[in-house]
């Protein structure tokens, strides 16, 4: 098989990487197809799927209905619990063989650690935690301006001179950079989970869709890791990126911390099955488990109802939950840079203001 990274014009398709753990596809996946028909529809591509597990033949329709037109299965004992090198071998084989021109990861943790080994291996570039994805059709457009037809042959143009745009914030999310990789393929990135928005399920689509077994070639040499045992985390975590309502707490709480998380608690009750969420300082400060925390280095939401309460609004901070519907914020400095971003704003002390919407809202109910 030849396989030269940098021999641009051999590549095509958009591939997305279909994360699945015990059996259950992530959100991620259905998020990344979406936003890969976008790509594929402009690139006039095929959207295809990888799917590595074992007995996961059954998820094929379910990744087919987010616009998957083929879903490559790779089906071996070897892969159904997660280990880089197996998973490293079998998505590099697959891609050396056929040549994708664009591969996206979701930025879980398995998506993490296996994007770059896969770039590294693959002889080409990464951008990793994107927050968004464009085709750069600049010189495309430029072209067919000057053109009669839309045959890109017929008027010289290379369709390869067209880059995938990954834009990711950098800096310490400072500034947004968008980064091409022209002189090698694929163009691999990996999304952040819950930046990009999931399409609704198509039944049609799901049909449609078209399952490849692909014959997985692993050998005792290739894996140089065994997993035992998995022990599961009993605590249970907050789930923020599916949640509708999200009330945040800050620094803000600082006065009364216990007060001011039991407060945050009883107001997200009060608005319907609410979640806790934070900011980095409250994370850092060790108020809260990690797995609350939005922003950059944290989740980002996409609720209906967002409720910051003594959160200054950094960057970072606004990254993880601007696309929130209704953002409401409660800060006692009117110059917070939150109440920018913010639907509805109340310059107050928490601990006044969130006692009296919480009485409000029971009474309303
Ligand atoms: C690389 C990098 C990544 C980062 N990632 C993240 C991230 O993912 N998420 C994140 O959140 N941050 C992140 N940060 C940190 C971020 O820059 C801010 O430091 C952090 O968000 C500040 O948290 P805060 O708003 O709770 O605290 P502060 O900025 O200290 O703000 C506290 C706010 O509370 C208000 N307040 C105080 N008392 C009250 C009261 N009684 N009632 C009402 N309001 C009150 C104050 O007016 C103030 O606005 C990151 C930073 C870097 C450099």
């Amino acid at each position: 098989m030849s396989y030269n990274s940098a021999d641009v014009s051999s590549f095509k398709d958009i591939w997305v990487f279909c994360e699945q753990r015990d059996g259950m596809l992530m959100e991620t996946d259905f998020e990344l197809l979406s936003e890969g028909r976008k790509l594929a529809h402009e690139r006039g591509a095929q959207l295809v799927g990888l799917l590595l597990g074992e007995n996961v033949k059954g998820l094929v329709k379910e990744l087919g209905g987010y616009g998957a037109d083929r879903v490559i299965v790779c089906d071996d004992p070897r892969l159904k619990i997660y280990t880089t090198d197996a998973y490293t071998k079998v998505i590099c084989d697959a891609v050396m063989e056929r040549k994708p021109e664009v591969l996206l990861l979701g930025a879980s943790n398995i998506g993490r650690d296996l994007g770059p080994r896969c770039a590294a291996r693959l002889h080409t570039g990464l951008t990793a935690d994107c927050t968004h994805l464009d085709i750069e059709m600049t010189k495309y457009v430029e072209f067919l301006k000057e053109a009669s037809t839309l045959d890109t042959e017929a008027i010289g143009f290379d369709m390869q001179d067209v880059n995938l745009k990954m834009t990711r914030p950098a800096f310490g999310g400072h500034l947004m950079a968008t980064i091409i990789c022209p002189r090698f393929r694929p163009c691999m990135s990996t999304v952040r989970p819950g930046v990009l928005k999931k399409d609704d399920f198509d039944r049609a689509k799901s049909e449609a869709c078209v399952m490849e077994i692909y014959p997985v070639k692993l050998t005792e040499s290739d894996l140089k890791t065994k997993v035992l045992r998995t022990v599961k985390e009993t605590r249970e975590l907050v789930d923020l990126l599916g949640a509708e309502v999200v009330v945040a707490v800050g620094r803000g709480i600082s006065k009364d911390i216990e007060k001011g998380i039991s407060l945050a608690k009883e107001l997200a009750d009060a608005l319907g099955g609410g979640v806790l969420g934070a900011s980095r300082a409250v994370i850092d400060s060790g108020w809260l488990s990690a797995d609350h925390q939005v922003g950059q280095t944290g989740k980002t939401v996409r609720s209906r109802i967002y409720v910051a309460l003594g959160i200054s609004g950094a960057i970072q901070h606004v990254s993880g939950m601007q696309n929130a519907e209704h953002i409401i914020a409660i800060n006692k400095s009117e110059t917070a840079p939150i109440f920018d971003v913010a639907t509805y704003g109340i310059t107050g002390d928490l601990f006044k203001v969130v006692p009296l919407m919480i009485e409000s809202l029971k009474e309303a109910n």
